[in-house]
């Protein structure tokens, strides 16, 4: 697997380079635009939160991102290879909303799937597992069945399943659910060290509470992207002391024409490709 990645996805991005760019992206499931015309650039070392009410297009843009969808319009870039591309797929780390998990392996064995996918083998393979369990605190739980953890244990697993190859783009789909306020926090301190080491970090939530531990956020609702800044300039340009009445402000200020009471927008036109993916 590691094979498909090129030299170029060997090379670490240098803190500030542009890893993802995205330029008018647009994604359409039959009538609804679940996300329209974003456009915007992740820099390398970043951790970039999505934030958005339910069904804001926050999981469609980080499939997106992933390759496991399409978009309907518009352009994306992950370390400078046009997604879906099976060169930069090596360099990415996903953790889904939904467990990808082996219920019938042990933490162990879902950790050796995950690493061995990616190519890791022998010792480095056995170091960067023991790192992972350590770092989500299961190594007393490594030779357990996934059957008998609990949510939270299960997402704990799913983030060192997502790391264990050391990717250079962690793509992290609401993360911290079911997670204890404690672990929370250790998560968030580690995703600082990995962004200290170049690494680039996409987040989606809707916790505002989380907001704020992110480099930069973008605000998401209907698909469409209401502002972007770090979060103190986005408080100071909406006047706001509070993320959730940022949040409000730059709602307000974009609330659509044509909007329904949900704030989707529709159009009249469909395509057959847009049906089947309204199907699956
Ligand atoms: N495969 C699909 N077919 C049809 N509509 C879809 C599909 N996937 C997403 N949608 C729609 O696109 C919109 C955005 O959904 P998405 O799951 O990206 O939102 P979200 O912000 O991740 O929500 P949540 O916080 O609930 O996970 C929603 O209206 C959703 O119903």
């Amino acid at each position: 697997m590691r094979k498909a990645g090129d030299a170029a996805m060997e090379q670490r991005s240098r803190v500030g380079e542009p890893v993802i760019v995205l330029e008018h992206v647009a994604k359409r499931f039959g009538k609804l635009y679940a996300l329209k015309d974003l456009s915007l650039t992740i820099n390398a070392g970043e951790t970039y939160g999505f934030i958005g009410p339910n069904g804001s297009g926050k999981t469609t843009l980080i499939r997106l991102l992933v390759g496991l969808s399409r978009p309907t319009q518009g352009t994306i870039s992950i370390l400078g290879k046009r997604v879906p591309s099976q060169a930069v797929a090596p360099a990415i780390g996903y953790m889904t909303q939904a467990s990808a998990l082996y219920n019938d392996l042990t933490a162990r064995e879902n950790l050796e799937f995950f690493a061995s996918i990616y190519g890791l083998r022998g010792e480095e393979r056995r170091r960067r597992i023991n790192e992972e369990l350590e770092r989500v605190e299961l190594t007393d739980r490594a030779s357990s069945l996934v059957a008998h953890f609990s949510g939270g244990m299960k997402q704990r697993l799913s983030l060192a399943c997502a790391l264990v190859h050391r990717p250079q783009v962690i793509l992290l789909d609401e993360p911290t659910v079911g997670v204890d306020p404690e672990l929370r926090l250790s998560f968030w301190q580690y995703f600082v060290q990995l962004n200290r080491e170049g690494v680039t970090i996409i987040v989606s939530t809707h916790h505002l509470d989380e907001a704020s531990r992110c480099t930069r956020l973008g605000l998401l609702r209907s698909g469409e992207l209401l502002a972007q800044g770090a979060p103190t300039e986005l408080l100071e340009r909406s006047g706001k002391n509070s993320m959730e009445e940022a949040f409000l402000f730059f709602a307000h200020q974009n609330m659509p024409s044509g909007a329904t009471e949900q704030g989707q927008v529709y159009t009249n036109t469909t395509s057959a490709q847009d049906e089947q993916e309204v199907q699956s």
